[in-house]
């Protein structure tokens, strides 16, 4: 079933750019032969020469609309070549020989595949240590210009296969199994650097001026060893890079290692996400990953209770909530924070978690939600705590919040405690350019002039036509529409309503999602939406972090971002694990002018980083030079406050006195009936007046201004 073609309502087209859905590849239509967003596929051969693998393909599929087999015929396909493969395989990867490489191969791997990493010591380390480390980074120029002056370059050996993690770290059969039935083969960059960071710790940080004999010693020793993950990692790779397998994979094989040693009795390990949507997605995630490791992932709820001891239960006098049970808790920080109510920081369940992981940690210590994350992470009384933070976006402010936090909690925990606060090394990662939006989509930018050229615009997506004038990509179904407000996007979705024929599925195919829905009418639009059931979902900046959906070929910024990185989250929506295809289109309007230089300039970045084959940029120089930049101050309030006109749903602005852009809340079908409806009354009483009223494009009118 072809979307593109039921949503149209014209005809022709050229046969490049529509037809049988064939000739364009896009999300929908499968992952990418190679998850890897730089240098594609050059380095197998490197890292691997000892172990020759047959067949790399990434098998893990979610195919919305496209044609070829059927899913049961792909699935029949699947089974009988894991099968087939996973004897040999599994005989070879456990006789295999861990591949020990040379700093300066892992180094050259890791600059073609555009990995920055950097470990920082104990600022309040002697001052010889710090002397040798300045003259270190000295010597390597390129990296420490990079990194920072008080920083190291590290250069662990890139994993560039899952199966050589069972060679060289002896992860659980179990969970080498689960990476490879969830159809992950190659690592992405992110995956590629983190993993030997989080797995193989000691050895890398002591390798740096080791001989490799020396290295392959360590190495051994090191596989011997618990506990590992010695670390504070500092993560920033781009949106869609596989960033939930980094932290997981090595959670996962800490937490089967504990358990050999000792049965946990409670939870370790703490996960933290923005939203109840993609704490769900990480706990279902971490689940796939985790099946016959024995290692428990609970995605915390309404009601759950943290602690050693049962707690009265608030909703039910008279009984009383048992401790969760799990070893791995992935939640909001505010369903964590109640979750922790008031359990005292010295008891037991809260010493024992010994790691903390922030997902989309630079939202999460921003002012919104930064009290209830830091409530969480000061309430965690382990003296050996590891912390992981990662994000496709990352200020520099964050960082300097995360040092100082490491810091002051260490001096409290110190003063009350007797065992040694460890502060451990803290390594920063970076893949790619920072701050960037994904190189491996179609950016657009489109100015629409005013409210009413946005709507017209959307429609002709939604409804392309032959002639050509609209100038826009052709965008397939499903994508995602970002508006501004809860309110804009309540009142956009029943304008577009009736704008999908009923034969191909008439208003069931759009739906929207905001924070004001309840939790179960949000799973529903979420599964429906992963199902394929709805084509088109209208939301707010909710789902605009961390939400995976896969096979999405398009993300509309209906109302333009209010910051750098809340475009560079929103358009990650789409073009994630390496697919090609995706197009990202930002409308902006008069009102957007003034601040949407900050989106063009991340646009263009993105396309210099795809390099002299992704083609030519789709901003010209001239329009760069013509917008005008916006001040630190107006950035800041551009991103507390979005564009002032369409805050509210009526009235005039109180500060300019201009009218604000509204959205209807009538579907434009409604409207026009009624209009139809008005203009016979009228034409029965003024024919000529309605005649001039009809061609006026009234139809469209849903936005006033
Ligand atoms: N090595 C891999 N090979 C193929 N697909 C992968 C690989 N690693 C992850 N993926 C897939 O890539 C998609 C994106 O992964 P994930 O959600 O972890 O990205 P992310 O980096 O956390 O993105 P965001 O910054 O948007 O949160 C998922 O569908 C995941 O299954």
């Amino acid at each position: 079933m072809d979307p593109l073609r039921l949503l149209t309502r014209s005809t022709k087209f050229a046969k490049k750019s529509t037809s049988t859905g064939t000739q364009i590849h896009t999300p929908s239509s499968g992952p990418a032969s190679n998850p890897q967003l730089f240098d594609h596929g050059n380095d197998s051969q490197a890292v691997n020469r000892k172990r020759k693998r047959g067949n790399d393909t990434v098998t893990a599929s979610l195919d919305f609309f496209g044609g070829g087999a059927s899913t049961k015929e792909r699935e029949a396909e699947q089974e009988a070549q894991d099968a087939s493969e996973a004897q040999s395989s599994l005989q070879q990867e456990q006789a295999a020989a861990p591949v020990a490489m040379s700093i300066e191969e892992s180094k050259q791997l890791l600059g073609r595949h555009k990995i920055k990493i950097a470990v920082f010591g104990n600022d309040d380390e002697a001052p010889a240590k710090k002397k040798k480390k300045k003259e270190k980074t000295i010597k390597d120029k390129k990296v420490s210009q990079s990194v920072g002056a008080h920083a190291t370059p590290l250069y662990p050996a890139p994993v560039s296969d899952f199966s050589s993690l069972a060679p060289r770290y002896r992860i659980s059969k179990a969970l080498l199994r689960n990476i490879k039935d969830n159809g992950y083969s190659t690592t992405t960059e992110v995956q590629l650097a983190a993993l030997p960071i989080l797995l193989d710790t000691r050895a890398h940080l002591l390798a740096q001026e080791q001989s490799k004999a020396q290295q392959q010693q360590q190495q051994q020793q090191q596989q011997e060893e618990e506990p590992i993950l010695d670390v504070d990692l500092l993560s920033i790779a781009p949106t869609g890079s596989g960033k939930t397998l980094a932290f997981m994979i090595p959670l996962i094989h800490a937490l089967v290692l504990a358990r050999r040693s000792q049965a946990p009795s409670g939870p370790q390990a703490i996960i933290l996400a923005p939203t109840k949507e993609l704490a769900s997605q990480i706990a279902n995630e971490g689940r796939k990953l985790a099946l016959n490791t024995a290692v428990r992932i609970t995605n915390v709820r309404k009601g759950m209770h943290l602690g050693s001891d049962p707690s009265p239960d608030a909703d039910a006098p008279g009984k009383e909530v048992p401790p969760v049970k799990a070893d791995i808790l992935v939640s909001t920080p505010a369903a964590l924070k109640n979750a922790i109510g008031d359990v005292d920081t010295t008891s037991h369940a809260l010493s024992q978690i010994r790691f903390l992981v922030l997902d989309e940690a630079d939202v999460l210590l921003d002012p919104l939600f930064r009290d209830q994350t830091l409530a969480v992470w000061n309430a965690l009384s382990s003296p050996s705590l590891r912390l992981g933070f990662w994000s496709a976006t990352m200020g520099s402010n964050i960082e300097e919040l995360v040092k100082a936090t490491i810091k002051n909690r260490a001096a409290r925990l110190s003063e009350t405690s007797s065992t040694p606060v460890q502060i451990a090394p803290f390594v920063r990662l970076v893949v790619g350019l920072k701050d960037s939006a994904v190189p491996n989509i179609d950016h657009r930018l489109i100015y629409a002039a005013t409210e009413q050229g946005k709507l017209m615009a959307l429609r002709q997506l939604l409804h392309p036509t032959s002639t050509g004038v609209d100038k826009q990509p052709v965008v397939r179904a499903p994508f995602l529409i970002f508006t501004q407000t809860i309110e804009r996007a309540v009142a956009l979705h029943s304008e577009l309503l009736y704008d999908i024929p009923a034969e191909a599925g008439g208003i069931s195919r759009i739906s929207v999602l905001h924070s004001d829905l309840s939790d179960t009418a949000r799973d529903h639009v979420m599964t429906r939406f992963r199902k394929g059931e709805v084509w088109i979902l209208i939301t707010t900046d909710l789902l605009s972090r961390g939400v995976d959906f896969r096979g999405i070929n398009a993300v509309i910024n209906y109302d333009a971002p209010t910051s750098a990185a809340a475009y560079v989250h929103r358009v990650g929506r789409t073009g994630r694990a390496g697919r090609e295809g995706g197009v990202a289109l930002t409308y902006y309007t008069d009102d957007d002018v003034a601040s949407i230089k900050t989106v063009a300039n991340i646009i263009v970045a993105s396309q210099k980083q795809k390099g002299a084959a992704g083609g030519t940029t789709n901003i010209q120089q001239w329009l760069l030079d013509a917008l005008p930049t916006p001040s630190k101050r107006d950035k800041q309030q551009l991103k507390k406050r979005g564009i002032e006109t369409r805050r509210s749903a009526s009235g005039k602005d109180s500060k300019t006195g201009k009218p604000k852009a509204r959205i209807s809340t009538k579907s434009g079908y409604i409207r026009k009936l009624e209009n139809n409806r008005k203009g016979a009354v009228a034409a029965s009483k003024n024919p000529r007046e309605s005649g001039d009223a009809s061609d006026s494009g009234e139809s469209f009118g849903g936005f006033e201004e």
